[in-house]
């Protein structure tokens, strides 16, 4: 049975150990990015994030994010190289934010919180589907980018203006022909290292592939963010933030860059 989480005080990230005890594991995720200790590794191949031919599907209210969700059967929406062999196929992405501007991301870079933080999910095609590799240490690959506060980022705008239909947890509605691909910023340069989950099961799953380069939100985007609920209708209202966890021990792991 799927315990219960959250990031409330009761079922928050510093609870997720009693049910998820990986938690505690040799390569847990997110972590605080030090780029002068990054090693450039000059073998990193180009990141080529293929999404010409993505289908987006839907997006939905999970209780713990939103998440835009792809037709994954065929290699529409591919990534290739970086760090990684073989290709991976996009399933879905998401976002962590906080109550203010403040705080929000999940990884942290010198210390420095972003307000949010999107995650493009990937999975390894050497498995037969998303559900099998999730849980395998080569299974995912999640490109992660950061978004600045700035000037209204219209691409996601388009995101945005599908929350009023998806306001409460298990809200789904129809999200056809989008390219997240207009989420990008314009460099893919990239920190990468290995990692895992970073909601319950917090499996040690990922390739993190982290973009140095943000995209820009703004102040009102950002509270457009804040006006989805964790609960679901019905429920006394519980509005939905500040579901990032915070960065967790490198023990040992190495942060390799794609670029000097
Ligand atoms: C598969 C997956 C990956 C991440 S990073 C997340 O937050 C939830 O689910
Ligand atoms: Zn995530």
């Amino acid at each position: 049975m799927s315990h219960h989480w959250g990031y409330g005080t009761n079922d928050g990230p510093a609870k997720w150990a009693d049910h998820f005890p990986i938690a505690n594991g040799p390569r847990q995720s997110p972590i605080n990015i030090v780029p002068s200790q990054a090693q450039f590794d000059s073998s990193l191949k180009p990141l080529k994030l293929q999404y010409d031919a993505s289908t987006s599907k839907d997006i939905l209210n999970n209780g713990h994010s939103f998440q835009v969700n792809f037709l994954d059967e065929k290699d529409n929406a591919i990534l290739i190289g970086g760090p990684i062999t073989g290709t991976y196929r996009l399933k879905q992405f998401h976002c962590h934010w906080g109550a203010s501007d403040d705080k929000g991301s999940e990884h942290t870079v010198d210390g420095v919180r972003y307000p949010c933080e999107l995650h493009l999910v990937h999975w390894n095609t050497k498995y037969e589907n998303f559900n099998e590799a999730v849980s395998k240490p080569d299974g995912l690959a999640v490109v992660g980018v950061f978004l600045k506060l700035g000037s209204a980022n219209p691409r996601l705008q388009k995101v945005l203006d599908t929350f009023d239909a998806i306001k409460a947890k298990g809200q789904q509605t129809t999200f056809l022909n989008f390219d997240p691909k207009n989420l990008l910023p314009a460099s893919l340069n990239f920190w990468t290292y290995e990692g895992s989950l970073t909601t319950p099961p917090l499996y040690e799953s990922v390739t993190w592939i982290v973009l140095r380069e943000p995209i820009s939100v703004s102040s009102a985007q950002m509270a457009k963010f804040r006006s989805l609920l964790f609960s679901s209708e019905g429920e006394q209202p519980c509005c939905m933030c500040d579901n990032y966890r915070p960065p967790q021990p490198l023990k040992g792991r190495k942060v390799r860059s794609s670029f000097k």
